[in-house]
């Protein structure tokens, strides 16, 4: 058969980054024991080649192969996000624009249910009962501090609604526990957390299914906080205009990716806890002290693809080169911001989260012509932003909203802080919110002075007044602004020949 795109088939992906000259092929002996992820952190850190670990120590059996960074910046400088681009079939050239308003381009259309095939490469091994060791697997520790080794951090967590139609993809962290068990975050308002309580009330375990090394754009969807009852494999459909293959579980009724490098399936115990954590998380910090108890993965089968399958993983820490915390999270939380303010007749252009902020802030772009319609004023205006953002799940990690012009490219940080800089006041330009639900994780919220799940967000208006109803009263001192084009251009044909 033919190989798929990229986007449709991890392996091709893979590949495709090969070819781009984005993938490092590693295949001196690797410790899956810090030193695999420490490749990775500094990997993403210095914004380097994606690390393939094909000889990790441990590894046997054809399990498995380590693809660290899937989704960091590409080493490209001219074009940081080609591997971003590369999840969903984009040009190498898009930008975080392109790659935003590509997500958001099945919405309104028909969703394309997935096809139900009978077998495919991710069912060319299989293990069940006594064949299932995790702890022979060479699940990576991924930071010192870590109370595990996180064999799940890049897969799909599939899970059914106990009574409507509606399956969940969504990415959740899982821990090695034991030879047949894990032990994962299970964290409301999150959609899995929403179909376990479902389950706790039916009174029945919650089958699962993890599939890692999932087609792309599959991981894509999954780590997008779609609307509540929205099936994500049905988006995927939509979005590819074609829907996706999947196949049935050996040991429950769920359906995932033909394709997949690995999967991992059982049930979820409503009864059963452990401890989960500490974890080296999204905002950069791993508090010693967390004391996470979380439901158990009772694994019942393990089915593989040959050709030595790849886990991918994500090593989350600090964004000074961002991860897949940031670039996944963050950037697809953005979309559906942006998309709940359009859908609210609100004048916004786009909506991004700084990763210099650790994707904790998400500046909102205005069209300031549209704004002046509205006759609004910076007070109601911020308040009922905030009151639909703070009030939804797909704002529930950012706790501070940068309201600014259409002057400033929200994907650049030196303008979005420039204008927080220069345009609003402290003490009156900022509006806060103290009853909404907070981001647990955030350490100003987990260990900081005041309340710990609500409160502690706002919203910055980086408008001054008269931007609220009329064109703005300077020009801005940059070369861009502050000169005329014929100078700007006489400049520009003799920049060399100056010898600047
Ligand atoms: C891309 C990505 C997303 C993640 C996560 C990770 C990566 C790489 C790791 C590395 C494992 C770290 C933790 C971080 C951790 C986390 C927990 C809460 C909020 C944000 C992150 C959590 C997690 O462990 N639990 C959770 O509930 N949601 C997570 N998301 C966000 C969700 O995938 C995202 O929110 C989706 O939209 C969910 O789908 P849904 O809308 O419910 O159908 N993980
Ligand atoms: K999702
Ligand atoms: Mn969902």
């Amino acid at each position: 058969y033919s190989t798929p795109p990229p986007h449709l088939d991890f392996r091709a992906f893979v590949s495709a980054l090969r070819s781009d000259n984005d993938l490092a092929d590693i295949d001196a002996e690797v410790d899956p024991r810090l030193e695999v992820a420490a490749i990775t952190r500094r990997a993403y850190e210095l914004q380097s080649k994606a690390p393939l670990f094909n000889n990790v120590k441990g590894a046997h059996d054809g399990l498995f192969r380590i693809l660290g960074a899937s989704g960091g910046l590409s080493s490209d400088p001219q074009y940081p996000y080609r591997r971003l681009a590369r999840h969903v079939g984009l040009p190498p050239t898009s930008s975080l624009g392109d790659f935003i308003d590509t997500m958001l381009s099945a919405k309104g259309k028909e969703p394309i249910p997935p096809v139900h095939v009978g077998t495919g490469p991710c069912k060319e091994h299989k293990l069940f009962g006594d064949n299932i060791d995790l702890t022979k697997l060479p699940a990576p520790l991924l930071n010192k501090a870590d109370g595990g080794n996180y064999i799940q951090t890049m897969g799909i967590n599939i899970v059914q609604h106990p009574t409507k139609p509606w399956v969940n993809w969504s990415i959740a962290r899982a821990m090695v526990l034991d030879k047949t068990r894990l032990v994962g975050l299970i964290m409301k308002p999150q959609h899995i957390a929403r179909i376990y309580e479902q389950w706790e009330e039916s009174g029945k375990d919650m089958p699962f299914a993890i599939a890692l090394g999932a087609p792309p754009i599959a991981v894509m969807v999954s780590s997008m906080p779609l609307p509540e009852g929205v099936t994500e494999s049905e988006y995927v459909g939509a979005l590819c205009g074609e829907p996706l293959e999947l196949v049935k579980c050996e040991t429950n009724d769920l359906y995932v990716p033909a394709r997949s490098e690995i999967v991992i399936e059982g049930t979820l115990s409503i009864t059963e806890r452990a401890k989960e954590g500490p974890f080296g998380e999204m905002h950069g910090y791993s508090f010693l002290d967390e004391e996470s108890v979380q439901p158990i993965y009772n694994v019942k089968a393990i089915t593989y693809r040959g050709g030595n399958a790849i886990l991918p993983i994500s090593v989350p820490g600090r964004a000074t080169g961002p991860d897949e915390t940031h670039t996944l999270i963050g950037t697809l939380a953005s979309a559906e911001i942006r998309q709940l303010l359009q859908e609210n007749g609100l004048p916004v252009l786009n909506v991004f989260t700084p990763y210099e902020t650790q994707v904790i802030w998400a500046a909102v772009q205005i069209d300031r012509k549209k704004l002046w319609t509205l006759k609004t004023n910076a007070e109601d205006f911020c308040r009922r932003i905030g009151d639909l953002i703070f009030r939804r799940k797909c704002g529930m990690q950012i706790h501070r909203l940068l309201i600014v012009g259409d002057d400033i490219d929200p994907f650049n940080f030196k303008d979005v802080i420039w204008s927080y800089a220069s345009r609003c006041r402290p003490g009156m330009d900022e509006y806060h919110f103290e009853d909404v639900a907070a981001y647990g994780l955030v350490p100003y919220m987990s260990h900081g002075p005041g309340t710990k799940v609500t409160g502690g967000k706002v919203v910055a208006n980086c408008l001054l007044p008269h931007e609220y109803n009329q064109e703005q009263l300077w020009v801005t001192c940059d070369f861009e602004n502050g000169y005329p084009e014929e100078i700007k251009e006489k400049v520009l044909r003799r920049w060399t020949e100056f010898g600047l």
